[in-house]
């Protein structure tokens, strides 16, 4: 009996625990929808029946251009979730120093790599690692990777004329690509897994990335919204087996690399140099996690990011064929003698920068950019105050698809950031982020994915086939953005044959 009233007592202590905030943003004035105990306004996401990017959108869209925020509330904790073109712009740039930091949980016991990794890192400590690794990612540096980009696209070349005339799993392919780049660009080593389906290092990659099984969106979503059950199962943010792989990849190459005293201008290159230049009281040094935690960023954002917009991008060209046909003769002008293209023709091709944009913008890989409150602040043209520690988001997928910015936004239409039409779209256009805790990778994954993209279309043309599924859908388990079926079948044909 006494058990019994004690399980009831702590079953009444849990549901006042989880309820007790509700009233949060109706005290606030804030529009809110009514949420349910544990699960707060995301059941459907918490059960995998519904993406976080669609949930708030769904909510965004039912709302008109005056209201700028809204509240909801993830399990029972508050998140402002902002609207307003103007106070994105405030959160992600004006007031920075209010808002400097993601509102991302990180625990140095239960995963060391993801802790130290910029996109965790916060206030004085991501400042300093942010500067040193910024000339990472200059055109400078990146210009110097390209010719290692280019080994890769010459064995793509040798996988696309092997396969001439025949229905190809794009994204498969695009995964294997963007995996070998990665391996070149950030670990030194030639993964050949293009030429290679059994290469170990795909293998790895494989499960490090499995976005739509439970394993991983489980730690994805515990990490990001409840991180007490990162802390009660112990769950690391990547995959154990697999990261350890890559950290002997990169530590054996780095070493070797020391001991041969030979440069080749990559990311193990560029972490040995900061870690030569630096002093005694820096507040950030590179020891060995904090290195290969940089190179498993490299690997993760790439391996996934990269070849799943590429692939769309690809899937884009076989049903836009007269965008594809543009695209093609602008490559083609832009060719160099001898077939490749420069750093600065990759860079400079107006149509082709258009077309991974609108890629960019109706795929955006992370749906939601996440910020919280450093210390108290006041929205000054509504009045409202947040506390020191309130959580923001900004839906990003619901304002790529909002008409007002994007006008018929499911057509895939690169026009509409033709010309200083994108000096209207500022602080909408968000693919990358914006501010000062923008995408460092961004120029990276735009060289490997605009390459890859000019690579396949200078000599293929890419059409549906018969398993190609026309419109694609996406998986409503994974975080990331993942076609349902895992798989993107395209036919590719020779132009000249
Ligand atoms: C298509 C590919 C990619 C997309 C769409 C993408 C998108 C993003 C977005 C939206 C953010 C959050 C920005 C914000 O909060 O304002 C971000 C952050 C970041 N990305 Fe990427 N990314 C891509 C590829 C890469 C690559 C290849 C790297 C490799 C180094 C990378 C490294 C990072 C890092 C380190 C951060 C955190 C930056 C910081 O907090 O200072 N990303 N990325």
């Amino acid at each position: 009996m006494i058990l019994l009233i004690l399980v009831a007592a702590l079953l009444v202590l849990f549901y006042i625990h989880c309820i007790k905030t509700f009233k949060y943003w109706e005290q606030k004035n804030v529009y809110f929808e009514k949420p349910l105990p544990i699960f707060g306004n995301f059941l459907n996401v918490a059960i995998r029946q519904e993406q976080m990017g669609f949930a708030l959108k769904n909510i965004y869209d039912k709302l008109d251009d005056t209201v700028p925020y809204f509240g909801v509330f993830i399990f029972h904790t508050p998140h402002l979730v902002i609207k307003s073109k103007e106070f994105i712009k405030q959160v992600l740039i004006r007031d920075f120093n209010y808002f400097p930091n993601r509102n991302q949980y990180t625990n140095e016991k239960v995963d060391p790599l993801a802790a130290n990794v910029l996109f965790s890192l916060k206030n004085e400590v991501w400042k300093t690692s942010r500067n040193k690794l910024t000339p990472v990612f200059t055109s400078g540096k990146m210009k110097m990777m390209l010719p290692l980009m280019k080994e890769v696209t010459d064995q793509l070349e040798d996988i696309l004329n092997a396969n001439n005339g025949q229905e190809i799993d794009i994204r498969d392919l695009s995964q294997k690509y963007s995996v070998d780049i990665i391996s070149s660009c950030a670990f030194g080593i030639n993964a050949g897994s293009l030429k290679n389906p059994k290469a170990e290092i795909k293998k790895m990659s494989d499960q490090m990335l499995d976005e739509k099984g439970f394993k991983r969106s489980f730690a994805i979503f515990s990490w990001f919204f409840c991180p007490l059950l990162v802390d009660i199962f112990r769950i690391p943010f990547v995959e154990k087996e697999s990261s350890q792989f890559l950290i002997n990849v990169y530590k054996h190459s780095s070493e070797e690399r020391k001991s041969r005293n030979v440069k080749r201008h990559d990311l193990i290159d560029l972490l040995n140099e900061l870690k030569e230049e630096e002093v005694e009281n820096d507040i950030f040094k590179f020891d060995d996690v904090r290195m290969s935690a940089q190179a498993l960023t490299f690997f993760n954002a790439g391996a996934n990011g990269t070849s799943t917009l590429l692939s769309l991008c690809l899937y884009e060209m076989a049903v836009n064929p007269e965008i594809q046909k543009t695209l093609r003769t602008e490559i083609v002008q832009n060719l160099d003698a001898d077939g490749s293209l420069s750093y600065e023709s990759l860079f400079g091709m107006e149509y082709l920068d258009l077309v991974m944009k609108e890629a960019l913008r109706k795929y955006p890989f992370i749906h939601f950019l996440a910020r919280y409150a450093e210390k108290d602040y006041i929205f000054e043209e509504t009045g409202l105050k947040i506390e020191k520690g309130t959580k923001i988001l900004i839906p990003m997928l619901a304002i790529h698809y909002d008409e007002k910015y994007y006008p018929n936004p499911n057509k895939f239409d690169p026009e509409r950031f033709r010309g200083d039409k994108m000096k209207n779209l500022q602080y909408v256009y968000l693919s990358f982020g914006e501010g000062p805790r923008k995408c460092i990778g961004e120029r990276f994954a735009l060289m490997s994915m605009k390459l890859g993209l000019a690579m396949f279309l200078k000599n293929f043309e890419i059409s549906p086939g018969t398993k190609t599924e026309i419109p694609l859908r996406f998986t409503k388990a994974a975080t990331f953005i993942t076609p349902e079926k895992g798989t993107i079948f395209l036919k590719i044909q020779k132009c000249n044959s």
